[in-house]
């Protein structure tokens, strides 16, 4: 069976700049072309074909964490990695990659269609070869400068002989930068770290939307373990090398935001990962997701604490690093536990009260009140009158979460991708993008930093095309939010509401699958559904919810946009949390609409 995959980047599009003033539907189908079309094979049980393929091609392979590994068909070297779910590959020597259609046409020998894979350039290394005429590596400084590098950076109890083992740490001329180098396998420098001194949250990692590559440092004890811990900032890493000699250090390019499915290879090596991020819900999260990714039964994870914060403020609050680390528990619990085996969960929970409640909105304080936050692993339906501004609503919702880093999938089937681009745009900007065009460009900017991704799919879908691409976007881009809107677009039922018994089912089984996929994937899901058809002049209940009961079973938290219609005859609306698990507070939001900038926001301007 072939699936096609239909997800692209929204900021792919407006990197070409110039959406609306140009012919956009010409631009945004070229670059579907490119993002699109992950041609993949699965079993029936969903697991991707590739060892399989490989068997029947007869081409010997070795079962990695993550990856498979082969011989390369063009430089010979045993060092080809196939992800094993996207099929994605590279070869860390000759660096050939591609997707898993362009290797295929390759040991299909009777195929026609040959693709042959260019080797990776990675810009980013050349322009680290062009800067290194001016860096001098740590170790060769003078240790005065070591000594006021470490100053700027609050470090100095640091000894700086151990600073020296650290083989990517460079400094520029004027003392005034430090660079981490981030390799491929250990051997090519595919991107950076630069990070001021004068202020050392002032960092960027070069290339910022998808690094190839790690930071690592070896330990001191022997070369041969095979166990690293894994950070997400620079500062961590310099902490652990100089507290810790015997297991790798690694830090991640993109910290707690994403963890790109091409810097797998690079950690096939180890097969005891221990993940030590700092102690609040994002971080947390991440955790849980990086290790699905990274294959759970060899990750270990320094659970978030008072008495386990970050490794820089451990080091900071004169806690014992040692003594934390080995409080790294196993991810993967049996399917049968004691108490004693989730105990520290509990315990980090009930410490961390506030951040489990989730990531608060920015835009709609009343909204915390009553849910407490935006949780992952959560099912979220939104119903309201037609019309009466859910799409608004929830694109603006789902803005804030984004704006704060969370990585977030629509799949908008009613209206089109520019269209609801359009409405976010204007959310954005808090006003209309369309009376001050020069805006564009710098708005246009900023909006493509966020992580957010768009299904290219319209209309009516089957289900498993949807599930396929959104499974495969949590996999490579780290998703932690996914909104449907609606479902019975997406069913094909449009704003019909004749449903037969078999749309019945058919919704049903819809509902069933994202709530096994919320939780398996700790991701939120939040489905826009119609309402049953009643009178206008009715109040909407959980029972208007189109279908049977069972969305309104699976469902964690419900929100239904409500029309109050006043004596003078103007239509109010509001908010209406009529379901929510987490904490079971009910209550209403006011939303009084702006028309300039299309939203709710509570938020004072
Ligand atoms: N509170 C409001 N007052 C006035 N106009 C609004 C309000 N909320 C949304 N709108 C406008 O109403 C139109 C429809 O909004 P929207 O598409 O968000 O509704 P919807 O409930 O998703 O519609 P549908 O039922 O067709 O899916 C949009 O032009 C939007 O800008």
């Amino acid at each position: 069976m072939k699936i096609y995959h239909s997800i692209m980047n929204y900021s792919k599009i407006f990197s070409h700049g110039k959406l609306f003033k140009q012919n956009s539907n010409f631009k945004i189908k070229n670059q579907m072309s490119k993002i699109s079309s992950i041609d993949h094979e699965r079993t029936t049980s969903g697991d991707f074909f590739v060892s399989k393929l490989l068997d029947s091609f007869k081409v010997p392979y070795k079962n990695q964490f993550t990856c498979l590994l082969v011989r390369c068909g063009f430089c010979n070297n045993t060092s080809l990695y196939i992800n094993k779910i996207t099929g994605w590959f590279i070869c860390s020597h000759c660096l050939r990659y591609g997707d898993w259609s362009i290797f295929k046409s390759h040991v299909n020998k009777n195929n026609e269609r040959i693709c042959v894979p260019t080797p990776k350039v990675f810009e980013a290394g050349k322009d680290f070869k062009n800067k290194a005429d001016n860096l001098m590596h740590f170790k060769s400084l003078k240790t005065s400068s070591k000594k006021s590098i470490l100053k700027s950076l609050n470090m100095e109890e640091l000894k700086i002989q151990d600073l020296d083992r650290i083989p990517g740490l460079y400094v520029n001329s004027e003392n005034s930068s430090l660079y981490l180098t981030m390799m491929l396998n250990n051997k090519t420098v595919v991107g950076y770290k630069e990070i001021k001194l004068e202020n050392s949250l002032n960092q960027k990692t070069v290339p910022d939307d998808c690094c190839w590559g790690i930071a690592q440092v070896p330990p001191l004890t022997s070369n041969h373990s095979q166990s690293a811990i894994i950070v997400d900032d620079f500062k961590h890493l310099l902490v652990l090398v100089g507290h810790q000699s015997s297991h790798h250090i690694i830090c991640l390019p993109h910290g707690v935001r994403k963890l790109p499915q091409e810097l797998l290879p690079s950690l096939e090596y180890f097969n005891r990962l221990i993940l030590w991020f700092g102690n609040d819900q994002i971080a947390w999260n991440s955790a849980r997701t990086f290790a699905k990714k990274l294959i759970e039964n060899r990750c270990y994870f320094i659970r978030p604490t008072d008495d386990q914060p970050s490794p820089y403020l451990a080091f900071k609050l004169g806690l014992n690093i040692d003594k934390i680390l080995k409080t790294a528990d196993k991810m993967v619990h049996p399917s049968i536990i004691q108490f004693s085996t989730i105990r520290n969960e509990v315990y980090a929970e009930l410490q961390n009260h506030d951040k489990t409640l989730g990531m608060k909105w920015t835009k709609f304080p009343a909204l915390n009140k009553i849910i407490g936050g935006h949780r992952r692993g959560e099912l979220t339906l939104l119903t309201g009158p037609t019309g009466s501004g859910k799409t608004t609503f929830i694109s603006e919702y789902s803005l804030d979460l984004a704006e704060q880093g969370l990585p977030t999938l629509w799949g908008s089937f009613e209206i089109r991708n520019q269209r609801l681009a359009k409405i976010m745009l204007q959310q954005f900007a808090k006003e209309p993008v369309h009376l001050n065009l020069d805006l564009f460009d710098n708005l246009a900017d900023q909006f493509e930093k966020l992580p957010l991704y768009f299904l290219t799919f319209h209309g009516p879908q089957p289900l498993n095309m949807v599930m396929d691409a959104v499974v495969n976007a949590v996999y490579v881009y780290d998703i932690g939010h996914v909104i449907i809107d609606n479902v019975q677009f997406m069913m094909g039922i449009g704003a019909k509401y004749d449903m037969g018994s078999e749309r019945f089912w058919q919704q049903d089984s819809i509902i069933a699958e994202f709530r096994r996929f919320a939780t398996y994937s700790n991701c939120h899901v939040t489905l826009v559904m119609h309402p049953r058809k009643e009178k206008d002049v009715e109040q909407l209940s959980i029972n208007s919810i189109f279908g049977t009961a069972k969305a309104t079973q699976e469902a964690d938290n419900i929100l239904i946009i409500q029309n109050k219609i006043m004596e003078s005859l103007q239509i109010k609306k509001y908010l209406q949390v009529s379901k929510n698990r987490y904490s079971g507070n009910l209550g209403v939001m006011s939303l009084e609409f702006n028309k300039q900038s299309l939203s709710f926001s509570q938020e004072k301007t």
